[in-house]
């Protein structure tokens, strides 16, 4: 039986700055399964939540090209109308920041009512007053009657994102996209929120797209991880392989700056940042210049992803080579995190 929920061809998103365009997702291919979690990592503006903003075709002046498809559509090329059946029906979307996605001068009733009125008009009032507290007592809001009548500021973080993701299932989407969905939340809530999400892939067979930059998060959420840099894929994996035999030099270094339980050793700082969206180097290996100490020759003309075991593909011939440097680039364990 196929799996297969989300197919996404050869996808490039560009914006446009002065005259001309650039793409800040760059030949992007990649699926997403029934019943799984899709992370996708790379440091900040790596190019994450335009790729998430293209999948919903939420960018309003960008250009995208390829193919996203979905439900035997090309989402590229969906009518508005037809779009926004989709969204919010069958396609749903967790913002990082829910008070800014949630409407102030709206109870919540009238915010997650609203977001089930527009695909099921035959619903009564009282139908509907009945779902919104079924809801909220699904992301397990303590008082759901109660809660109906508040507007978000008088909520906490915690319960402003569990009414996000109350507006986000409300309609049973086979496909949710959570970018950064728990970045603004202290730890405890933090692990609700990962559990909450965990039993809605469970309990409605949904694909899950997860955006995040916290390895911990992917290590405990995700079974596939792609990662995302200056807008290319450079390795996908499962999570396991991914963190027991990354190979693409971005990742390997990704994971190195992190210390791990028990780590006693030292931890290699990636050099440099992601360049800004003009300054992305469009040609060759793009991670090269962060590695100058690697020889050019290792890198491929153009990089393509390889296959390089079942199911895990790595950008560029130059993993085969990469080492780490033994001096300045690595500094002391000292308990950073
Ligand atoms: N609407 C836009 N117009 C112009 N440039 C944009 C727009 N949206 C994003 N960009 C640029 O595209 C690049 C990728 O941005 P994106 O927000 O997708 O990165 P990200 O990996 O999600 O980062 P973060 O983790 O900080 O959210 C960045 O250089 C960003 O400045």
């Amino acid at each position: 039986m196929d799996n297969k929920l989300l197919e996404i061809k050869n996808l490039k998103t560009s914006f446009r700055i002065k005259d001309d365009y650039y793409a800040a997702v760059d030949d992007v291919t990649l699926t997403v399964n029934k019943n799984e979690v899709l992370a996708i990592v790379g440091e900040s503006g790596s190019g994450k939540s335009a790729l998430a903003f293209s999948i919903m075709r939420l960018h309003n002046r960008a250009k995208i090209e390829g193919e996203v498809l979905f439900k035997e559509n090309n989402i590229v090329e969906l009518s508005p109308s037809k779009m926004n059946k989709l969204r919010g029906n069958d396609m749903a979307m967790i913002f990082q920041d829910p008070l800014t996605a949630l409407n102030p001068l709206m109870t919540i009733e009238d915010q997650i009512g609203e977001a089930l009125f527009l695909h099921n008009k035959k619903m009564s009032p009282k139908e509907r007053r009945n779902k919104v507290i079924d809801l909220l007592n699904q992301v397990g809001i303590p008082r759901p009657d109660y809660t109906c009548d508040q507007f978000p500021h008088e909520l906490s973080g915690g319960m402003r994102q569990r009414v996000m993701i109350a507006i986000a299932i409300s309609n049973n989407p086979e496909l949710l996209i959570a970018d950064e969905p728990t970045t603004a939340l202290d730890v405890t809530i933090q692990a609700q929120i990962l559990d909450l999400i965990r039993d809605l892939k469970e309990n409605m067979n949904a694909g899950i797209v997860l955006i995040t930059h916290d390895l911990g998060v992917v290590a405990e959420m995700a079974d596939r991880v792609a990662v995302m840099y200056a807008g290319e894929i450079v390795e996908i994996a499962d999570v396991h392989t991914l963190f027991e035999n990354p190979r693409h030099p971005y990742t390997r270094s990704l994971l190195n700056s992190v210390p791990s339980d028990g780590h006693e050793g030292k931890l290699h700082v990636i050099q440099g940042i992601v360049p800004s969206l003009k300054h992305l180097p469009r040609q060759g290996c793009r991670f090269s210049a962060r590695m100058p100490w690697m020889d050019e020759s290792v890198h491929e003309e153009n990089p393509v992803l390889h296959e390089i075991a079942p199911g895990h593909h790595v950008r560029c011939t130059c993993h085969e080579h990469f080492y780490f440097p033994k001096e300045s680039k690595e500094v002391q364990n000292d308990g950073i995190s």
